[in-house]
Formats: structure tokens, C-alpha cells, sequence
């Protein structure tokens, strides 16, 4: 067993249980490095981007003091949902970051920085979002630009090869959000390179004029082609009605809140050509109910998605499919273990309530579904790196 990993299951946790939990606490492994390095890059980064006051620079001193070096407290008690986070998680409390799930602690991390930059809490930095001058500059690329124009000359080709070629532009969409390029070398990742697991066809043959659900993952520039493939498959009937999952707080630096959603709509219906039609198009999907926005509670859980409530386990059963973006997302559906690379993907999916698909950029040391070649391909070309270099990507369908 790797040393980061361990085999008793979390207590909430309903899903297949054969492989290793991850952990954080093998020194130079990837969940290491979040914790010791990406984590302190994070908290800088956000202290430039605010004039935050004495309290809240204290408060954000503490939390890299106790994510690096010390252990896991308890929210404080005026904390509207410390009693949410005892129930995800209590048996962690006094331990160190390093030593627990590598899920649940990096999400608690987060929901601490948002306590202490005092987002919840009554007063004038009350809902500032601390990432989102990062989510803004994202929209406002020359590399935006040009992504949106380029809709222009894709209107012109057939309706498949626009589905096709929007799909590929919210999977590659998910290769670079914040907390990653914090890590990245200069110029990395830059490849789009053959899907390592490419269950296109079995995703497209589910858009059967029924609903939707996409789980959306970053904003910025993974969003805007997440909308733009909502809204291709609601103009070309290819789904019915669609249900976009967003964050109700933010998340894991870039992960997409309501605000981002309407930024990104802004910005689409600012542009021109193609690009203006799809952010009107999407407007009045949302007036009319055919694109809903949800924002549930369980999006921002430390655990699985094995462990959903009843409520959303209804909706996912309901759809017709539902897409899973990104790298956390996909953690959370297969739950973040050491499975073999070949487990096949129907096996930790087996619990979820309906045809689910995974749209991922590999950024974490978790996988499934790869056949034997192709990982021993990955292995001879780039030892373990490949797992969590951004520069690999999957489609992956459980009918
Ligand atoms: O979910 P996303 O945006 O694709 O990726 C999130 C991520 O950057 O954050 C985690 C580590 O901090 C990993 O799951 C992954 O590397």
C-alpha cells in the first residue's frame, strides 16, 4: 500500500471499498504538495489581490500556520453550518491536514480561508469572493478573444461537427483552473494530446431530447464552453431542458458560483457574432426554465458523491445523463483512492443513480477505466506524471 494511502473507510462513505483512501501525508507525493506549496502560494495570492484588514491578515496567518504545521480545529460557534461540517467530519478535528483524507481536508482548507477572509461573516467583506479578480482576468484574455471568434467559422460546419468540436472545448476548457497553474511550470500544460479514455460516442448517443445535468467545475474559461455546449444541445433538441450545478459559495480557487455564471453570460452576450447569439440564447433559456441553476449544499462536501442526499440523488436519477466536469468532480465520483488504473469506470459508478459521464483533465493522482496499454504506454513515456500533469484528458460514460 503507498504510504499516503489508507484502507479504513471514512464512515460516511457508501461506495465500493476496496482501494486506499488518499492521504496527504507522504512527503513529495501530489496531495503533499497542495498542502505544503500550493496552499501557501494560494493564500499570497489572494492577500495581494485585497486590501484586507489586520483581523483578517491574522486569521490567514493562522490558517497557513495550522494547514502546514499544526491541526484541524473546529469552525467557531456563530458558524452557520459548523454543524454541516461536524456531521461531514468531526472524527478529524485535532488532527493534523496532512493525516486525513486528502477530500475532505482540502475542502475543509477552503471553507476555512473563505472564514477567514470573513465571507460568512455579518459585515462589509460579507460575500466578497476572494478569487474572483482571478475569475475576471480570465475572461478578459486576448486568448478569450479568439476563442469566441472562432465560433464564428464553426457555425458554419455541420451540426455533428459542432457537437463534437464543443464537447472537446469543455473538456480541454477544464485543463487549467487557478490552483493548478499555481503549481505549473512556466508555459505548462500546452498539449491537447489524444484522450486517454475516449467514451465520446456512448456520451453523444445519450442526448436524447430529455435532460441534462451538468456539474460544472471552473469558471472563466471552462464555463463559458460548458454554456456553450448547453447551449448547442438545447438549440439543436439534442436535450430538453438542462440543469447547470454550481457552487453556492466559492471553492477550490476558480470552482463557478451564480456570480460567475452571470459574468460569463455577460461576457458572451457582450461579444459579437456567434458568441452574442449563444449568451442570448442561454439568456432566455434561463427566463423560460429550459436552463435551470442550482446551487446545492452537497456541492461543496467533503466526501463522495456516494454519500449525496436523497434530494440530489432524484435529480441525477431523473436525467437523462449527467456530465461530471473536471478533476475534483471526478474524485468525488469514484472517490478519491488509489484504484487500480484499470478498474473499469462502471465499477465505483455502480452506486450512481443514472447515466453519468466524467469530462476530465487528469490533475490528481486518482484514475479508473484505462485499458492495460495505454497504461503502460503512460508509464514507459512519463513514469507517474502523467496522472496529474493537466496535459492528459478522458471521456468516460457509465449508461
Ligand atoms: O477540479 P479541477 O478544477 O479540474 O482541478 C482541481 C485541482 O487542481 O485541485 C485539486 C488539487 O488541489 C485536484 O483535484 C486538481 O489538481
Amino acid at each position: 500500500m503507498p504510504e499516503h494511502a489508507e484502507t479504513p473507510d471514512s464512515p460516511h462513505s457508501a461506495a465500493p471499498v476496496d482501494a486506499p483512501v488518499i492521504l496527504s501525508n507522504a512527503v513529495g507525493s501530489f496531495p503533499w504538495s497542495v498542502f505544503a506549496e500550493r496552499h501557501p502560494a494560494l493564500i499570497r495570492k489572494v492577500r495581494d489581490a485585497f486590501p484586507y484588514g489586520p483581523e483578517q491578515h491574522r486569521a490567514l496567518d493562522a490558517l497557513l500556520k495550522s494547514s502546514t504545521e499544526g491541526v484541524i480545529e473546529p469552525l467557531g460557534a456563530q458558524a452557520a453550518d459548523r454543524e454541516q461540517w461536524d456531521a461531514w467530519g468531526q472524527e478529524h478535528f485535532g488532527r493534523s491536514w496532512f493525516d486525513v483524507p486528502f477530500l475532505w481536508a482540502e475542502s475543509y482548507w477552503y471553507r476555512q480561508l473563505l472564514e477567514a477572509v470573513e465571507y460568512f461573516v455579518p459585515g462589509p467583506w460579507k460575500g466578497i469572493d476572494p478569487f474572483r479578480p482571478f475569475k475576471l482576468a480570465e475572461l478578459d484574455t486576448p486568448e478569450a478573444d479568439e476563442e469566441l471568434a472562432a465560433l464564428d467559422e464553426l457555425a458554419k460546419r455541420p451540426v455533428e461537427d459542432q457537437e463534437q468540436a464543443l464537447l472537446h472545448g469543455s473538456l480541454w476548457g477544464n485543463r487549467a483552473d487557478l490552483g493548478f497553474r499555481l503549481a505549473a511550470k512556466e508555459g505548462e500544460p500546452t498539449v491537447d494530446s489524444p484522450l486517454v479514455a475516449n467514451d465520446g460516442e456512448s456520451l453523444r448517443a445519450l442526448f436524447a431530447g430529455g435532460t441534462l445535468c451538468l456539474v460544472a467545475d471552473n469558471a472563466g474559461r471552462e464555463l463559458i464552453p460548458d454554456l456553450l455546449l448547453i447551449d448547442h444541445l438545447l438549440l439543436h433538441h439534442r436535450v430538453g431542458r438542462a440543469a447547470l450545478h454550481i457552487k453556492p459559495y466559492p471553492y477550490y480557487v476558480s470552482d463557478a458560483t451564480t456570480a460567475d455564471v452571470l459574468d460569463a453570460l455577460r461576457r458572451l452576450a457582450a461579444a459579437k457574432g456567434a458568441a452574442a447569439d449563444s449568451g442570448h440564447r442561454l439568456w432566455s433559456a434561463l427566463t423560460d426554465g429550459r436552463l435551470v441553476v442550482r446551487a446545492h449544499p452537497f456541492s461543496c462536501a467533503p466526501l463522495p458523491y456516494a454519500d449525496m442526499p436523497d434530494d440530489l440523488r432524484q435529480e441525477f436519477a431523473e436525467a437523462d445523463v449527467t456530465i461530471m466536469k473536471g478533476d475534483l468532480n471526478y474524485r468525488r465520483l469514484i472517490g478519491d483512492r488509489l484504484w487500480p488504473a484499470t478498474t473499469p469506470f462502471a465499477v465505483p459508478t455502480a452506486y450512481f443513480p443514472g447515466p453519468v459521464a466524467a469530462l476530465r483533465t487528469l490533475k490528481s493522482d486518482v484514475i479508473v477505466g484505462l485499458d492495460a496499454r495505454t497504461e503502460s504506454a503512460l508509464v514507459a513515456a512519463e513514469d507517474q506524471r502523467w496522472r496529474t500533469s493537466g496535459t492528459h484528458a478522458l471521456i468516460q460514460v457509465r449508461s
